[in-house]
């Protein structure tokens, strides 16, 4: 039913792909404020997360989501896919992100499932940056243009910012027509707690070996306003091994200090307030195996 005294556009965008083809950053550019981590490690994204873009009378809520993967042998791994199958449930147009000439069957995976969604998508072709060949690259198009019918195909660059806002025109002309869903001012549905929690695990992604952060999680343990308007917050690193643990503090507690520092000076930019962070790390066994674990820890409580 149409509502003629509805003048504003408002519509759920799912962000969906394969792990570490770009869509946090993508996200993160068509928002031009960082919602979503990022790192050069695949499955870096665990939770579902909301960014929202207002402008005039429309309003884009983009679902970033965990990449899709084949590999489900640990809880985390099928909880990840679950959370990025279920967005496709409730949005009206998807952004299937795929990364320059490459395609590999978890592609076809994801493509897959953007089929038996029936919604419109548009195929971003991200990382363009990386690509040389551009005749082979024209050929590349003319397959992928087979695959499936994209109402566009935009190749970008979301690191260098390249065809973002193309991007964002094209969204604004889908959205149907609706009242806006969240306050303009709102960026994310998440909390700041939330957030403070995400910073510091990508901290630690970035600063730590291979190995590490599939078997780590962050949870915040405390989040205040002190008297002197400085946030109070500390944050414990649960990992698995006590190797990690030793790995994560770093000789006399430097590397700890590093990550932290990162950490603090990127909330202090999203919270536009003065922060001291206090890190603790702590071994809890088998976390990312357990289900139950999972839940405690907050990871199943999204749909
Ligand atoms: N060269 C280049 N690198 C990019 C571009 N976009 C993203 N990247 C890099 O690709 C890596 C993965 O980016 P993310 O945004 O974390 O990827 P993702 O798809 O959200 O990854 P998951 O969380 O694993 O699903 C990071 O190192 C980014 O800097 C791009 O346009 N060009």
């Amino acid at each position: 039913m149409t509502e003629p005294n509805i003048t504003t556009r408002c519509g759920l965008v799912a962000i969906v792909g394969r792990p570490n083809v770009g869509k946090s950053t993508l996200l993160n550019r068509l928002l031009g404020q960082k919602v979503s981590i990022t790192s050069r490690k695949p499955q870096t994204t665990r939770h579902r997360i909301l960014g929202i873009d207002s402008e005039g009378d429309y309003q884009a809520v983009y679902v970033d989501t965990p990449g899709l993967h084949q590999e489900e042998k640990r809880a985390i791994n099928r909880y990840m896919n679950r959370a990025a199958s279920s967005s496709l449930a409730e949005v009206g147009l998807v952004l299937f992100v795929i990364e320059g000439t490459r395609w590999n069957s978890d592609d076809e995976m994801v493509l897959s499932k953007v089929k038996e969604s029936g919604l419109p998508c548009y195929l971003i072709v991200n990382k363009m940056d990386k690509v040389e060949d551009k005749e082979a690259f024209m050929v590349h198009l003319q397959q992928l243009a087979q695959k499936h019918t994209f109402e566009h195909i935009v190749p970008v660059s979301a690191t260098q910012g390249k065809m973002v806002d193309e991007i964002r025109e094209l969204v604004a002309k889908n959205l149907p027509a609706s009242e806006f869903f969240f306050p303009e001012d709102y960026i994310t549905d998440r909390s700041s707690r939330f957030m403070a929690a995400e910073i510091i695990r990508e901290k630690l992604m970035r600063f730590t070996g291979d190995e590490l952060p599939y078997s780590t999680t962050v949870e915040i343990e405390q989040f205040k306003l002190a008297d002197n308007g400085i946030y109070r917050i500390s944050g414990l690193i649960l990992v698995e091994r006590e190797t990690q643990k030793r790995m994560i503090i770093g000789k006399g507690g430097k590397h700890l200090k590093t990550i932290g520092e990162h950490a603090r000076k990127d909330m202090e930019k999203l919270f536009d307030n003065k922060v001291f962070l206090e890190l603790w790390v702590k071994v809890k066994q088998g976390w990312a195996d357990d289900e139950r674990a999972l839940r405690s820890l907050g990871y199943g409580d999204e749909n």
